[in-house]
């Protein structure tokens, strides 16, 4: 695992003794937009227009953030508009590879590269920082559109609308401000609160990122012991965003990242919400425990070092979820 320097390829682990043991997230660099009609989105440039066939997506099944832009292909009816490359789920000192010895992993099907990594430096021969995915090619100018989950599961939402005629929205308007606010606290203390716990190289910064963790979850249990969704009666991008760490958890965060102090099985709300989650059309095919086990227990040999994939735990997911 590494990172690009100037358009090199470095084989370092996060650096966590300049911060106290803390593990402190990149932000993204290729922040344009797709957009309908080709206009500039929120940021970057313009001339990314909704085409189909024109994007490719490159993914891993083991990341949460990419997982919830495969569930956006899928709930936006994109399958047959944007292809999909999928990484090997081991990350190595090579980064995401291309290599195709796992059920699942594609290779690269646009260019036959080996390294992701060589994609970014195929848009910009410079570039620096981590190499991530998921990953929204532009074939058209040879470029990457986007490297935020956030942002391109928002341009699945609505840019492609016209191509599919799928007008399903999961970012409305009269929303959008409980939205943002039930992400925010999400994002830090849950998507992003797991990692800091498992990631934390000092007791303290893993105190600091786990308790807060379980306040949320006991926060989100009370929200969805009110309503059905996490801001209300409708689905949101609140609620993806929300479970594809959900999904995640009780096989790899509450041993591997050490997130231990109650499962998903023990939130009775939560755990029937994620059911009705993973049982909508479409969305069981795009979870891949088999990928997300071998990903965290087998890549990150700092934490666990004998890379022992460990059983995991026997839940139903298809049982009656009874949120109905
Ligand atoms: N903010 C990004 C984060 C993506 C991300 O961190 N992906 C991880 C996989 S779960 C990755 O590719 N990590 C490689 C690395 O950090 O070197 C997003 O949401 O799209």
């Amino acid at each position: 695992m590494g990172q690009l320097v100037d358009g090199v390829w470095k084989d370092e682990w996060y650096d966590t003794d300049s911060t106290g043991g803390e593990f402190k997230r990149d932000t993204s660099k290729f922040r344009n937009w797709a957009t309908a009609d080709g206009s500039p989105g929120p940021t970057g440039e313009g001339g990314f227009k909704a085409e189909s066939g024109r994007y490719h997506l490159y993914i891993s099944h083991a990341c949460p953030w990419a997982h919830r832009t495969m569930i956006f292909r899928t709930l936006k009816d994109l399958r047959g508009h944007i292809e999909v490359s999928v990484v090997h789920p081991e990350m190595l000192k090579d980064g995401w590879e291309f290599r195709t010895d796992f059920p699942g992993a594609t290779g690269d099907r646009q260019f036959g590269l080996d390294y992701l990594r060589q994609v970014y430096l195929k848009a910009k021969p410079d570039a620096s920082g981590r190499v991530t995915v998921p990953v929204l090619w532009d074939r058209e100018s040879g470029q990457i559109v986007s490297n935020e989950s956030a942002d391109i599961i928002r341009m699945f939402n609505s840019a492609f609308d016209g191509v599919t005629g799928n007008t399903d929205d999961y970012w409305p308007v009269d929303l959008r401000d409980r939205i943002e606010e039930v992400n925010a606290r999400v994002y830090d203390t849950v998507n992003n609160g797991v990692y800091k716990a498992g990631f934390a190289t000092s007791q303290e910064a893993y105190d600091k990122a786990v308790v807060p963790l379980f306040d949320s979850l006991d926060w989100i249990e009370g929200l969805l012991a009110q309503d059905r969704y996490l801001t209300g009666d409708r689905l949101t991008e609140a609620d993806w965003r929300l479970f594809t760490t959900i999904v995640r958890f009780d096989p790899v965060y509450h041993t591997h990242f050490k997130c231990n102090r109650r499962r998903i099985v023990d939130y009775p709300n939560l755990w029937g919400w994620a059911r009705e989650l993973y049982q909508r059309p479409g969305v069981a095919e795009t979870v891949h425990p088999d990928h997300f086990m071998r990903h965290y227990y087998f890549s990150h040999d700092m934490i666990n070092p004998h890379r022992i994939i460990p059983i995991g735990p026997d839940e139903d997911w298809s049982a009656p979820h009874g949120r109905g």
